[in-house]
C-alpha cells in the first residue's frame, strides 16, 4: 500500500486548475509501489499519473528525475512524460509534499518472467543508455559503492537476526568489493531499480511498452545497471539462476549497445555490488520498518542468495556470454 499523504477532493481539483489538462472526473490512490504516494488521476481529456514525493526522496533532486523523463521523452523513449502546468512548471506543491502530474503509460508489468521479457528489457535498458547519453544534468549515484558503507555501518548490528553471520559476511563483501571495483568503466546515466515492476508490456509482445519510476535514476556505470537488471529478471522464484533469461538480457542488450571485453570481465564483480546495494537496502528497511507499518519491507534474504551465487562466478560465461 502507497498513499502516504491524503489528497482531498478540493485539493486535486485546485492543483489541477493549475494545469491545461481538463477537469478531474476521477481520482485514486494506487497500491503499488513503496517509495511515494500515486494516484491515477482521470481527468476530461486524458488518464494521468499524480505522484507526491515522500521521506526517501531528496526535493533537491527532483529537477534531475523530471528533466531526465522529459529528455528520454523527447528522444522517444516511452517513458512518464511531466505535465508542465500552464506557467510552465512541473514540479509543484501538494498537500505540503513536492508534486509532479505525469502522462499514464499502457501495458502493464509482467506477472510471470519469461525469456522473452528479458530479451525485450535488455533493449530497452541500452535504449535508456543511449539515449542519456546527452543529458546535461548530473547526479551521482548515492546508493553506489561510496555509500554502502555507511548504510551497512546504520544496520549492521541487526544483520545477523536476518542470518547468523550475515553482518561478517557483509562486512568481508564489502571490502572486496571496495578494493576491486572497477570504477574506470562507461558511464553515463543509468535507471538503476530496472525491476520488472517498472517495466510494462503488451501482452504476448517482446518490446517494452513502457519504463516507469526514474526516481533511483542516476549517473553512474553502465554495465552496473546491466547487472542491477540481470539480478531482477534472471533468476527463478526457487533462486536459481536461468542462464536462457541472462543470454537473452545480455544478447539483446548489446545489440542496441555492444559490451566491450572489459565490460564483460567485470560484470561478475558488478553483480556481486548489485546484488549487495539490493541487500543492504532491503535490510536497513528490514530492520527499520515498524510492525505496524503500512508496507511490507523486502526480504533481504533472496539477495543474499543471488550475493552468494555471484561468489561462486569465474568469469561472465555463466552467464550465456561468449
Ligand atoms: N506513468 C505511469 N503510467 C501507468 N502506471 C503508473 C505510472 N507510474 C506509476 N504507475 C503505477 O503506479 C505504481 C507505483 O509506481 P512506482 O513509481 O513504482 O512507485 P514507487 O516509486 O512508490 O515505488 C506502478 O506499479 C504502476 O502500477
Ligand atoms: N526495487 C527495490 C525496491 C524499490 O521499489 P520500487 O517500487 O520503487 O521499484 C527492491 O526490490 O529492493
Amino acid at each position: 500500500m502507497a498513499v502516504y499523504t491524503d489528497v482531498s477532493d478540493e485539493d486535486i481539483s485546485r492543483f489541477v486548475a493549475e494545469y491545461d489538462i481538463g477537469d478531474v472526473v476521477s481520482f485514486k490512490g494506487i497500491a503499488e509501489g513503496v517509495e511515494n504516494t500515486n494516484f491515477l488521476l482521470q481527468t476530461t481529456k486524458a488518464p494521468y499519473i499524480l505522484t507526491l514525493y515522500e521521506k526517501r526522496v531528496n526535493p533537491d533532486d527532483l529537477p534531475f528525475y523530471l528533466g531526465l523523463m522529459d529528455h528520454l521523452s523527447a528522444k522517444g523513449l516511452n517513458c512518464p512524460t511531466p505535465i508542465h502546468g500552464k506557467d510552465g512548471v512541473a514540479l509543484r506543491r501538494l498537500c505540503g509534499r513536492p508534486a509532479a502530474i505525469t502522462s499514464f503509460l499502457q501495458g502493464m508489468s509482467p506477472r510471470r518472467i519469461q525469456p522473452h521479457h528479458c530479451a525485450g528489457v535488455g533493449a530497452a535498458l541500452a535504449e535508456l543508455h543511449s539515449a542519456g547519453q546527452d543529458f546535461e544534468m548530473h547526479l551521482p549515484n548515492a546508493l553506489s559503492i561510496k555509500g554502502w558503507r555507511s548504510l551497512f555501518d546504520s544496520c549492521a548490528e541487526h544483520a545477523d537476526d536476518v542470518e547468523p553471520g550475515l553482518g561478517k559476511m557483509i562486512g568481508e563483501e564489502l571490502a572486496f568489493l571496495e578494493e576491486n571495483w572497477p570504477h574506470a568503466l562507461p558511464k553515463g546515466v543509468i535507471h538503476a531499480d530496472l525491476f520488472p515492476d517498472n517495466v510494462f508490456f503488451f501482452p504476448n509482445k517482446e518490446a517494452v511498452s513502457g519504463l516507469i519510476d526514474f526516481y533511483f535514476a542516476c549517473n553512474d556505470l553502465f554495465c552496473y545497471d546491466v547487472a542491477i537488471c540481470m539480478n531482477a529478471w534472471c533468476f527463478e522464484p526457487d533462486n536459481s539462476f536461468n542462464v536462457t533469461k541472462a543470454k537473452n538480457l545480455l544478447s539483446h542488450y548489446s545489440k542496441v549497445r555492444p559490451l566491450s571485453d572489459v565490460e564483460k570481465a567485470a560484470l561478475p564483480i558488478l553483480a556481486r555490488g548489485a546484488s549487495l546495494r539490493f541487500l543492504l537496502t532491503r535490510l536497513y528497511d528490514w530492520v527499520n520498518t515498524p510492525k505496524d507499518a503500512l508496507v511490507t519491507p523486502k526480504n533481504p534474504r533472496e539477495y543474499i542468495n543471488k550475493l552468494r551465487f555471484h561468489q561462486r562466478v569465474e568469469n561472465a560465461t555463466a552467464y550465456g556470454l561468449d
